[in-house]
């Protein structure tokens, strides 16, 4: 049996109607390609599918949705963070209630966590889905925490959890990382993120998590299985993902720049809620010149 969070990870934006409510329709459609395209798992309602953004039932049927779209063929995993930390637990029973295979969790709070509290909010998330996976969701650069590998380590071996999920060696992540992230928790699941990294040269790595592999799945899956054989890639969809990953990232407004991506590849959706504000022109026809390279 294939471990939790290993592979290509896709992480759908939640579509919306032009009243801001989730088109579960067209996350159904989205979840759907990803996973006859061939990817490994599904996360909803993490960075890309603006999980903090919903209310509780807006966020049990984006699961429902997603884990009925997905069906036997892939695992669906969710975001369960909360503005409020002592909500966590509950939202990750509520994922769990509604099929999902393992929790993807960020130490999100107003104010950053230190060692001591992060330890303790995945302790009692564990405890409140037991024997349910845990992936911890490191976002340094938003959150001003970052995990150590030695906090790892511990959660770890205590069976917090079984995976994390960090952003890709940068120039602010020095190569190594993932080396490091191994020897402080042995047998962990590590995966990384950032798309201009996985699709350029990151380190290797059990899994990537990505929010564009949901909307290019068939170029993403392609990129990932011939790195992980080594074997040589398709060189036009590795290119084409890199500008396009460039192209989002020049935006400075990320989950704005999927929301256009996806409308520009042909899943309705609104922009994302306020108080994201829309791309301006000048982004929005740079993303749509890439769109109309695509291979
Ligand atoms: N962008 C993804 C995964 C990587 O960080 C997300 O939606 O959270």
């Amino acid at each position: 049996m294939t471990s939790a969070f290993t592979g290509l990870l896709a992480y759908p934006i939640t579509p919306l109607h032009d009243d801001g409510t989730p088109h579960l329709d067209a996350l159904g459609a989205l979840v759907d390609r990803a996973v006859a395209a061939g990817v490994d798992g599904v996360t909803v309602l993490a960075t890309s599918g603006a999980g903090t953004s919903f209310d509780d039932d807006e966020r049990d049927a984006v699961v429902r949705t997603a884990v009925d779209a997905a069906g036997s063929r892939a695992p669906v995993y969710a975001g369960t963070a909360d503005a409020s930390v002592a909500r966590a637990p509950g939202r990750a029973r509520a994922a769990v209630r509604s099929g999902v295979a393992g929790v993807v969790l960020a130490p999100f709070s107003y104010l950053p966590l230190d060692d001591a509290e992060v330890g303790a909010l995945f302790a009692r998330v564990a405890r409140a889905v037991p024997g349910v996976p845990v992936c911890f969701y490191n976002k340094p650069v938003q959150l001003g925490y970052d995990v150590s590998p030695e906090l790892l380590g511990r959660l770890a071996a205590d069976g917090s959890v079984v995976a994390v999920k960090d952003p890709a060696s940068t120039v602010s992540r020095p190569a190594g990382r993932v080396a490091a992230l191994r020897a402080g928790a042995p047998g962990i699941v590590v995966g990384l993120s950032g798309d201009a990294a996985l699709v350029g040269s990151a380190e290797p790595a059990d899994a990537w998590h990505t929010g564009l592999a949901a909307l290019a799945p068939a170029e993403y899956v392609a990129v990932r299985r011939a790195r992980v054989a080594g074997s040589a890639e398709d060189a036009a969809a590795r290119e084409w993902l890199l500008d396009v990953a460039r192209a989002v990232a020049a935006t400075g407004r990320p989950i704005t720049a999927l929301h256009a991506l996806a409308t520009l590849l042909g899943t309705p959706t609104a922009p994302p809620r306020d108080a994201l504000v829309p791309l301006t022109a000048a982004d929005g026809v740079a993303l749509a010149e890439v769109v109309g390279r695509r291979p």
